[in-house]
């Protein structure tokens, strides 16, 4: 109830439209995991190092905040549509031992579920609009709620918050710890979307793109390799549906016009950690957790076998 009274106070105006039409509005509490139990690893204190690009005017994080007291770390991802997100957040959920949770997974896996509502998604999602806010906050709402029965106390969100309206209303109900606004080139944001690949078996992500843009104008070459399936999923790769040309220039024109805002919202809070991607996983990986002070040894073990 307090944090239904907290949405009403912080989020005028959107409260009052989530509160009557949105069926589970009892469940918009367990975006709030403050009362948990912490389960997972406790991090020190991060500090960002001079390769991550923080905005000067208006300073990012002076120390990077990671677990505190009673949870686990809740960190969100932005950036357009091809970016990466997607990787960038799942290896990092293994790292710090919280659930990566993506609203475009939580959206698909809906969509396969041929529910009631799946048509109207479907139609929605396949012209590269964005579902509403209630529609979406109800998925992410079930899922949270999923998790912290489980024990979960921290998340890495992966396409939310979209919207102001949606950050409003998450800050209106947690204390985001870090936002990490992951950037690359414009040229690379279509080729890898329209290259990317899953395995309709396993769920692996692949991407076939071979990105090499020539440096002009003073901004240096790029070159981003493919990412190639493993021999037993190659025959069973599909593309999303929403990954044509049409439908992902849609997307990213939809970003500009509707997510782009909500950087400027976390910088403003100095919570916004932008990170410019150098290249592909093999770079940018090590360079993403130099920028967050992190440490990924198992990868480097398995660099080094
Ligand atoms: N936070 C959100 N708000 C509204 N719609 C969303 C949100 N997250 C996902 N969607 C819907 O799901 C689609 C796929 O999401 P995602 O996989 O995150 O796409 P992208 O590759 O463009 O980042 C979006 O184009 C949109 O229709």
């Amino acid at each position: 109830m307090a944090v239904l009274n907290r949405l009403i106070s912080r989020s005028r105006g959107c409260s009052a439209i989530i509160l009557s039409s949105y069926p589970y509005s009892h469940s918009i509490r367990s975006f709030c995991f403050k009362s948990c139990e912490s389960s997972g690893i406790n991090f020190p204190p991060v500090v960002p190092s001079p390769s991550s690009t923080i905005t000067p005017a208006s300073p990012g994080p002076s120390v990077i905040p990671t677990a505190r007291e009673g949870r686990n770390v809740q960190w969100v991802f932005l950036g357009c549509p091809g970016v990466g997100k997607g990787t960038y957040a799942a290896r990092l959920s293994t790292l710090l031992g919280v659930p990566h949770i993506s609203t475009g997974d939580l959206v698909r896996h809906e969509l396969s579920s041929q529910g009631p509502l799946s048509s109207q998604l479907a139609e929605i999602v396949n012209q590269g609009k964005l579902l509403s806010d209630e529609i979406i906050i109800n998925l992410l709402s079930k899922r949270l709620e999923a998790g912290e029965a489980n024990g979960e106390t921290g998340f890495i969100l992966d396409g939310f918050p979209r919207t102001i309206r949606q950050a409003e209303i998450l800050e209106g109900v947690t204390d985001i710890d870090l936002v990490i606004n992951l950037k690359l080139r414009e040229e690379a944001l279509l080729a890898k979307c329209l290259g990317r690949r899953i395995c309709s078996e396993c769920g692996g992500n692949y991407n076939v793109a071979c990105i090499d843009i020539k440096g002009e104008d003073g901004s240096p070459q790029m070159q981003m390799p493919p990412l190639l399936p493993p021999p037993n999923c190659e025959s069973k790769l599909i593309t999303r549906s929403d990954d044509t040309e049409e439908v992902v220039k849609e997307r990213l024109r939809v970003y500009n016009e509707m997510s782009r805002p909500v950087e400027e919202f976390y910088r403003r809070r100095g919570k916004l950690l932008e990170f410019d991607l150098p290249g592909g996983i093999p770079e940018s990986w090590p360079r993403l957790l130099q920028a967050l002070n992190l440490d990924d040894n198992d990868n480097k073990e398995s660099l080094a076998a």
